[in-house]
């Protein structure tokens, strides 16, 4: 067998789909339609400044932030891959302010995809690994256009996320539920290669990952997590922590996934209204399912990420993941801080009025 002896995405679809006798193969074509996406991604990330695809398209996305080549044209090969083949019913992309309406002439299906079709694009430019993040749900009205309310489910509600990560081999780790499994792409023979079956992430860790120059916006529960960790053996942790930043979501979420850690993007006091950096929709709900299913945790800081009520399809939320008991912990140094303390940094956990 040319893959030596693993299976190909293909088959794993095929293996999934036994298992529901009566299941019409729409969320096997999905991941399929999706996974073609990633693949004509990874080539044109690949060639690089070769391609002419590097730099600012001069855009900006609903967000106000600044749109790179590669953000528009993965977004429109997310949506060329998807649109036609009758399995949604709607998609919603980090790039566009509505949800994409599809062409009268394309059927409607069952199914929902909500996408980052770039994410971590700050990092095209220097040649650091990006990636694409997606997220499957079940249409409320399948066969017709959906309201842009339907696609506000909770993660919980997912059926299948993923992502693609376009680092110096190109990977797609999948969860359609029962599982988290990584794929890596055989570039002669184009196919994704079951490399990494049923990932775990250890429950214990000593790595940590978290943009440290927003330390003065972090609330007292966060700032307490890091000084403990910084404090090393010494500190009490007992234990000597090590830091990672790549600032592109995926890629953290693959370390991660891969040998343990933990990764804030916490709720802070740098934008006051803004509940946090991340989208929750398609970037930490996704990331949440793949993660539980590897036997992490994952958190607004304060409860189950994926328990959240969406309210926009933009939103924002506060993100805490990775080793269980890490994430636990930053749970509980939450929940200490009493209600009254969050807003003020004069209660914080060593501000001029803690009680602790
Ligand atoms: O620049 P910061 O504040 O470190 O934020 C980095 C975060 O922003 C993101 O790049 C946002 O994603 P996009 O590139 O899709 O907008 C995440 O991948 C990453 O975790
Ligand atoms: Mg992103
Ligand atoms: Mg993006």
């Amino acid at each position: 067998m040319p893959t030596g002896g693993k299976s190909t995405l293909t088959q794993f679809l095929i293996e999934e789909r036994r298992r529901f006798p009566d299941a019409t193969g729409d969320l096997n074509a999905i991941v399929t339609d999706v996974s073609l996406a990633c693949k004509a991604i990874a080539r044109k990330v690949a060639y690089g400044a070769l391609g002419g695809v590097l730099g600012s398209a001069g855009t900006g996305n609903v967000q106000g932030e600044e749109q790179k080549t590669l953000d528009l044209l993965s977004n429109t090969m997310f949506l060329r891959a998807n649109e036609w083949g009758g399995h949604l019913a709607g998609m919603v992309s980090e790039e566009l302010e509505a949800p994409y309406a599809l062409a009268p002439e394309h059927p409607r299906g069952k199914y929902l995809l909500l996408f980052d079709p770039l994410d971590g694009s700050s990092n095209i430019d220097v040649n650091v690994s990006v990636g694409s993040i997606f997220s499957v749900l079940r249409a409320v009205s399948p066969g017709k256009d959906p309201a842009p309310g339907d696609f506000l489910q909770p993660g919980a509600c997912q059926v299948c996320a993923g992502y693609a990560i376009y680092g110096p081999s190109t990977m797609l780790v999948l969860t359609m539920g029962r599982g988290t499994h990584a794929f890596t792409l055989d570039p002669w023979l184009g196919e994704w290669v079951l490399s990494h079956p049923d990932l775990k992430i250890p429950e214990r860790t000593q790595e940590f990952a978290i943009n440290a120059s927003n330390s003065r916006f972090w609330e007292p529960a966060v700032r307490r997590y890091v000084d403990e960790c910084l404090a090393g053996v010494a500190g009490p942790r007992g234990a000597d922590f090590n830091m990672r930043w790549i600032a592109s979501l995926v890629a953290e979420a693959h370390r991660i996934l891969m040998r343990g850690g933990v990764f804030l993007y916490p709720r802070d006091t740098k934008e006051p209204g803004r509940e946090g950096r991340l989208r929750l929709l398609y970037e930490a709900n996704p990331i949440s399912f793949l993660v539980e299913q590897a036997g992490g945790g994952a958190s607004t800081g304060r409860s189950r990420l994926l328990d959240v009520q969406p309210k926009a399809l933009h939103q924002r939320i506060g993100f805490v993941f990775g080793s269980a008991q890490e994430v636990a912990r930053i749970e509980s140094y939450h929940r200490e801080d009493a209600p009254q303390r969050f807003d003020s940094p004069l209660f914080g956990h060593r501000g001029l009025f803690a009680t602790t």
